[in-house]
């Protein structure tokens, strides 16, 4: 029975799915680091809000783990290729909190609009400073948005709503989705240049970290108000707090900080400004949103395969994925048989599918390929890190679907291009699950890839088979079964034969030595 381990503060529903799906599970919030390092290797599964931070050493103790679940959206505290390195998929619930924090976003907006945090502390106590908050209408104003993504779609709806203009900077907003929102798309100054608001809603990138730098707040126009429900470091902090100092920014709402938990921050006291402790996700709909869907994916990865909003590996349905397992045996034994028959220069993969396979999702299936593929040059490759290993190597990988049926109703052929030029090696399902080579180097040719197998290239003579054959013997080595395919007659043959022991180094060169043999290798699935 699969074991998952919730290391952050979450709604029951979490633990009650995971129960009900038949996982066991334990509760520890506020585990140390190391105290998490201390028992992560007994879970097959880590669910995780932005307080756990599983990074590189604490999960080079995760020996078990497969799937990182994180109840929200943001990754940032998760080492994703320290993750991927180890094979672990790492998901998100991509929706489940949006409506949320828009609402947050709106809610802080108001609250710089009117001055309420300071109204508040001041009315309590017994001020009654009525001449002292004078605030400014929504309706009619500007607001503009950096990052019109999920979150930021949803705040420009509701600002539409309150009948405010909405500008949208957001380099992946195109003018359709722009004007299907209602809004208007510009470039980051002319967001900064006319909106009254400003609200911000992207990840924490290279390209958006101090998206708000000093430079950039001084080109707002006077008298804005900004808020940042997205990420800390999406804003110069210390910039903004001299701005709202001198006056030109009127008031600025952060529920984020560049280091959280914010227990101490320059922008503290500082009047205009407004504090929340990361709230943005923080309620009671959104995390049992949140909670349900983090522990369904997880589940649903633990117990069949299915990928639903993993960040480092293709999606899989809880549909596909029985029917995508047996293929994926396939895909990984044919690229690690195409991975140790190739030698050097490996450029382009292609992964075709025909018949049956044609229908599925063939993500999963190139990502096996290309791990089984990379696995006799990296200890450390797997599904998940394959993809990312093959480009950083140049790799070039194209996918292709015929929908004709050949020979067989289902094939995955797999075509590799090397320095040598282009080879391709084919295999089929028996029986549905039964994974087979059909085709090797244009050679038709059955045999199962398992164990131990021999391979050698040779040219096509009387007596070989024998020889071979006794060469084994002589070494008390059992053949399994012998597997023999031919180019015509007396032309060029290809053996895979399977065997129960080690195949040594001086069996080889003996093999080598027989007379017509091109190659020869000893090949392990
Ligand atoms: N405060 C909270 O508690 C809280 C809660 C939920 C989400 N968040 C954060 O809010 C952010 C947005 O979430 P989302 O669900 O809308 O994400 P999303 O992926 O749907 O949207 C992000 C948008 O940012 C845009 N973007 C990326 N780089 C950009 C750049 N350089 N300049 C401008 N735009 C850029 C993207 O194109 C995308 O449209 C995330 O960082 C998330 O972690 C915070
Ligand atoms: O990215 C998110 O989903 C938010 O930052 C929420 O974070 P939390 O789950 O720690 O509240």
């Amino acid at each position: 029975m699969p074991k998952v381990l919730i290391s952050d503060k979450m709604s029951p529903k979490a633990a009650e799915v995971f129960r009900n799906r038949g996982i066991e599970v334990d509760e520890k919030p506020g585990l140390s680091p190391e105290e998490l390092k201390a028992i992560i290797g007994e879970y097959d599964g880590l669910a995780v809000r932005s307080a756990t931070k599983p990074n590189e050493d604490i999960l080079s103790a995760a020996d078990n783990m497969k799937v990182i679940g994180r109840a929200g959206i943001g990754v940032d505290n998760i080492d994703m290729n320290a993750a991927s390195a180890r094979g672990i998929v790492v998901m998100n619930t991509p929706f489940g909190n949006s409506i949320t924090t828009a609402e947050h976003a709106i809610a802080l907006m108001f609250a710089v609009a009117r001055q309420l945090p300071e109204a508040d502390a001041s009315t309590q106590a017994g001020k009654w400073e009525k001449s002292r908050f004078m605030g400014v209408e929504v309706t009619g104003k500007t607001l503009g948005l950096i990052g019109a993504g999920n979150i930021g779609s949803i705040v420009a709806s509701r600002a539409l709503g309150l009948r405010m203009k909405v500008i949208a900077y957001d380099p992946f907003l195109t003018e359709e989705r722009a004007q299907e929102l209602g809004i208007r798309k510009g470039t980051l100054d002319e967001v900064l240049a006319q909106a009254d608001f400003i609200t911000l809603h992207t990840p924490l990138t290279d390209q958006t970290r101090n998206i708000l730098s000093r430079g950039n707040l001084e080109k707002t126009k006077k008298g804005v108000r900004i808020v940042n429900c997205a990420r800390g470091g999406l804003i110069d902090e210390a910039a903004l707090k001299d701005l709202l100092e001198s006056g030109h920014v009127a008031g600025a709402a952060l529920d984020v900080f560049a280091e959280e938990p914010a227990k101490e921050n320059p922008l503290f006291g500082t009047p205009g400004f407004v504090a929340t402790p990361h709230l943005g996700a923080s309620t009671t709909e959104a995390q049992v949103n949140v909670a349900i869907q983090v522990a369904e994916q997880m589940s649903d990865y633990l117990l069949s395969g299915a990928v639903t909003n993993a960040l480092n590996t293709p999606s899989v349905s809880a549909e596909d994925a029985p029917k995508l397992k047996p293929y994926m045996v396939l895909a990984e034994k044919l690229g690690l048989l195409a991975g140790q028959l190739i030698e050097e220069g490996l450029s382009k993969v292609t992964v075709e599918a025909e018949g049956a396979l044609s229908e599925l999702n063939l993500k999963p299936i190139t990502s096996a390929v290309l791990a089984g593929l990379l696995r006799p040059m990296s200890d450390s490759v797997n599904m998940v890190n394959a993809p990312v290993l093959a480009r950083d190597r140049g790799i070039d990988i194209a996918e292709v679907r015929h929908e004709r049926e050949g020979d067989y109703h289902t094939l995955l052929r797999l075509t590799v291009e090397t320095s040598k030029g282009a080879r391709s090696i084919a295999g089929t399902l028996f029986g549905e699950n039964n994974p087979r080579l059909v085709e090797l180097f244009g050679i038709g040719m059955e045999a199962e890839l398992s164990g131990q197998m021999l391979y050698v290239e040779n040219a096509d003579k009387p007596g070989f088979i024998g020889a071979v054959g006794s060469t084994l013997g002589k070494a008390d080595i059992n053949i399994g079964t012998f597997n023999l395919g031919r180019r015509g007659g007396g032309g060029e043959a290809i053996m895979l034969v399977s065997v129960d022991g080690e195949i040594s180094e001086p069996l080889l060169w003996d093999i080598c030595r027989l007379e017509g043999v091109q190659d020869v290798k000893a090949l392990r699935f």
